[in-house]
């Protein structure tokens, strides 16, 4: 199986994306694909450029030069939200729902995107705004019991442990039906039964929703059993991408970690 692009057909194609800040190159001339129903894992030690991908995936950042399309479309220059609504839903390392609103409430906000009606129809809840709040209700009780999550349904979010909070957080950004997931260290910060529990449900995203997903994750273990490609990347630049095992046998990358663990930055 070549190493670049996926049988299925790409989903997600980044090319010669660069990104800097000042004098620091954060992200150098970075070309790759994703294919549909991949789950693609992006690794490299402190500082090497995960995050500002994250950032330039989700329109957070534009990247000075380079294309990045998703389903064919540019997302380049657009707003956050825009690019959500194109199809790429982020599950945030720190965890960013609303404390006071219950589970079911946080994960019927990521169902809004997709709610199409005006305000007076909204105010009114007749109409188009009636129908799709009940769809918005049954999508978000079918992430609910996908999660096992239902008996905790009606809690407020901030009284919640941070495991099943993560959980939360995976149910709002799912609630948004995307193309593309984006996983932040889903599992930072995790205990073992925690980090199984996260696993699981990754890997059910994948064959029970078909969903495309990239995840940036120290946890290396988890990475060489899920993903079925990785990206390296170190000081912004991609050292390596492949299978797991080609990559954690690759020589550029044992030296990027080993390197990393002598300057103290791994
Ligand atoms: N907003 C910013 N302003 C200035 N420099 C930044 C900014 N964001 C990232 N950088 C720099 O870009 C480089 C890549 O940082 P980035 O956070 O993307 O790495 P990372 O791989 O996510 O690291 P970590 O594993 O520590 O989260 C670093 O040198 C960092 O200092």
């Amino acid at each position: 199986m070549p190493t670049d692009t996926m049988p299925s057909g790409d989903i997600l194609t980044l090319d010669a994306v660069s990104l800097s800040f000042g004098g620091t190159q954060a992200l150098s001339d970075i070309s790759f694909s994703v294919g549909k129903g991949e789950l693609f894992a992006v690794i490299g030690p402190n500082g090497a450029g995960k995050t500002s991908m994250f950032n330039c995936l989700s329109g957070v950042y534009r990247p000075q030069a380079g294309s990045i399309t998703i389903n064919g479309e540019s997302i380049l220059g657009k707003r956050p939200d825009v690019v959500a609504r194109l199809g790429i839903a982020r599950m945030f390392q720190n965890i960013e729902l609303f404390d006071n609103l219950t589970v079911l409430d946080n994960i019927k906000l990521g169902r809004h995107i997709h709610l199409r009606y005006n305000t007076i129809e909204a105010a009114l809840r007749i109409g188009r705004a009636r129908q799709a709040e009940r769809d918005a209700r049954r999508f978000a009780e079918d992430l609910i019991e996908f999660l096992s999550l239902q008996s905790v349904r009606n809690y407020p979010v901030g009284m919640l442990p941070y495991g099943v909070k993560k959980r939360v957080e995976l149910g709002r950004a799912l609630a948004m039906e995307p193309s593309l997931l984006l996983l932040d260290e889903p599992v930072a910060g995790m205990n073992v039964e925690e980090t199984e529990d996260m696993a699981r449900y990754i890997l059910d995203i994948r064959s029970e929703m078909g969903i495309t997903m990239i995840m940036v994750e120290h946890d290396m273990k988890l990475v060489m059993d899920l993903a079925d490609r990785v990206l390296v990347l170190d000081f912004g630049r991609r050292i390596a991408l492949g299978e797991p095992a080609a990559v954690q046998s690759d020589p550029a990358v044992l030296a990027a970690y080993l390197g990393a663990a002598e300057s103290g930055h791994a």
